[in-house]
């Protein structure tokens, strides 16, 4: 997270007002720090490290946030509070008190915290997993939970395997540029997921919204009045307005050309089955969307509302996904004796003369471990997103206020001695059954968050990562690049490029070669599905 070149960047705005109004702030700033700190009267905050008078801890979140939050775990214990000028910020560093407090504790844990630019600025306050909890986000919720719970993700399994086959295939043409792949690959499923589309090529990033979420990423969170400024002095408001009425215009015209397509098709969805380009006249193909403009009038929900709903699936899916994809590379080259009894798990069940499908997934527990332990080895996601408290509580002994922001760091040495090791074999059994930690749901990790908030993608993306590290075992060798002398050389395993919120390792270069030469027509049988 590149948080202290983001506040220097969101401390901008200020610096361009005039003295008499930077002094204004500031002394505005401190009385707000007073009283906020008196809540202390109602017993003890967590213990954190000492920052500077009225600005508090805003400099000492530097890069990095989760890695320094784990340290000071060590010196602090497994919940610490952190002053952000005045705003009380308390980071739970253990999966034990994650769970203890957003899972069993979510009617307290479970909202945001007023996200000013992500949320009132950029996407206008329809964004489901920005907003506060209330009747606008149940509403949204549950008809996002309807489009993506574990039995309606089954209608995106076809076009996902279509997808992989799409990925690999392009991977073994231009091997180097892995990392585009990915991400066109993430974009286009989603797409095709949310609006039944076609595959694309497009690798439009929405990162812009991702960044502006964490704590510090603008000065605006910790300065609310500062919202108000016109838009002359405040660049930054009219770049998010901007993006706003774009976005609005897109989401709203991508979602309204689903429902028209419906209604040319008179309402008769395509076969399940059907591969993009294989349906009959006067069928559309079913997706998130066409079942939101099914159910839109029973949620309630306003044609703004739904669309942003299918728009920010978008968002939501695209950067995670693909930055998941590339921990699977990273982990491949570094542990090959993984990579190989995969391949001897997929040469068995599958063989070489097709693609692995999910019919193939209940016979591949150890693929299916790889992909929980890319998740939990390298969260993408490595602080979820804030939460905020809506009541005052009290966790061993400590006072946490109501309206505090309180994030979760997943990053806990705690649950495995080995934690940095990546061993698909820590969620297996002799049998062969997994095996999973408590309070990760079988998960056998955090990484999708807690409670209430839970990511709504989860079993898209489980089934996503399914199916393309299954295809990319079954078709290529992933292995470390050579130098010249053909000595080969290692990327870090600790190099990250910390994007705020999605976090992955920063691009490094691998030999990805074919199997065998047979899988070139197996995969050119698997694209014919393609438009
Ligand atoms: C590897 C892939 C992904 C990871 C690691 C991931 C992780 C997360 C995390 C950590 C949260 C916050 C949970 C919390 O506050 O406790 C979240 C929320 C969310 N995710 Fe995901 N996500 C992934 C993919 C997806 C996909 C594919 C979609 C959409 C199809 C999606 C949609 C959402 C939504 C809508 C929320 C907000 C939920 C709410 O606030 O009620 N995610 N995700």
């Amino acid at each position: 997270m590149d948080l202290l070149p983001s506040t220097v960047t969101a401390l901008r705005p200020l610096l361009s007002l005039s003295l008499n109004q930077s002094l204004l702030a500031l002394v505005a700033t401190y009385l707000f720090t007073k009283v906020l700190l008196s809540i202390n009267a109602k017993g003890p905050l967590p213990p954190g490290p000492r920052g500077l008078p009225v600005l508090g801890n805003i400099f000492q979140i530097s890069k990095f946030q989760w890695l320094k939050y784990t340290e000071w775990q060590k010196e602090f214990g497994p919940i610490i509070s952190l002053n952000l000028a005045g705003n009380p910020v308390i980071v739970v560093n253990t999966h034990e008190v994650a769970t203890d407090l957003m899972e069993r504790r979510s009617n307290i844990y479970g909202s945001r915290p007023r996200l000013i630019m992500a949320s009132e600025i950029l996407t206008g306050g329809v964004v489901v997993g920005f907003i506060a909890y209330g009747e606008l986000w149940k509403k949204l919720r549950k008809a996002g939970h309807e489009g993506l719970n574990v039995r309606a993700v089954d209608k995106y399994k076809p076009m996902q395997e279509v997808e992989a086959a799409a990925v690999v295939a392009d991977i073994i043409k231009d091997p180097n540029h892995w990392l585009d792949h990915f991400k066109r690959t993430a974009a286009s499923a989603m797409l095709s997921a949310v609006y039944g589309w076609p595959a694309t090529e497009s690798k439009d990033d929405p990162i812009r919204v991702l960044q502006a979420v964490l704590p510090g990423a603008y000065l605006v969170e910790i300065f609310p009045a500062m919202k108000h400024l016109p838009t002359w002095v405040a660049p930054w408001k009219k770049w998010g307005l901007e993006w706003y009425k774009k976005d609005t215009e897109m989401f709203e015209g991508f979602y309204d050309g689903v429902a028209k397509t419906m209604v040319s098709a008179n309402s008769q969805p395509a076969d399940e089955n059907a591969h993009e380009g294989h349906q009959r006249e006067g069928e559309y193909k079913p997706s998130f969307a066409s079942s939101l403009v099914d159910r839109q009038e029973a949620h309630r929900l306003s044609n703004h509302e739904a669309a942003w709903l299918a728009g920010s699936m978008f968002g939501a899916g695209t950067d995670t996904t693909a930055s998941a994809l590339s921990v699977f590379i990273l982990a491949m080259v570094l542990y090959p004796d993984v990579m190989r009894k995969a391949q001897r798990e997929i040469d068995t069940v599958v063989g070489s003369g097709r693609l692995p499908t999910f019919a193939d997934a209940p016979y591949l527990p150890y693929v299916r471990a790889i992909v929980m332990e890319v998740l939990r080895w390298r969260p993408v996601t490595p602080l979820g997103v804030p939460r905020r408290t809506t009541e005052d509580d009290w966790y061993k002994g400590y006072f946490i206020p109501k309206g505090a922001v309180v994030i979760a760091n997943i990053w806990d040495p705690n649950v495995y001695p080995d934690y940095d090791e990546f061993r698909p074999e820590r969620f297996l059994d002799e049998e062969g059954n997994h095996v999973t930690p408590p309070n990760t749901h079988g998960q056998g990790h955090v990484s999708f968050g807690f409670g209430r908030r839970v990511c709504l993608g989860m079993n898209v993306a489980n089934n996503a990562l399914f199916i393309t590290m299954a295809s990319l075992l079954w078709a290529v060798n992933i292995e470390p690049a050579r130098g010249t002398d053909g000595k080969p050389f290692l990327p870090s395993r600790t190099d990250f490029l910390d994007e705020t919120l999605v976090v992955r390792p920063v691009p490094f270069k691998c030999h990805i070669s074919p199997r065998s030469s047979d899988i070139t027509s197996v995969l050119q049988i698997a694209k014919q599905k393609l438009p």
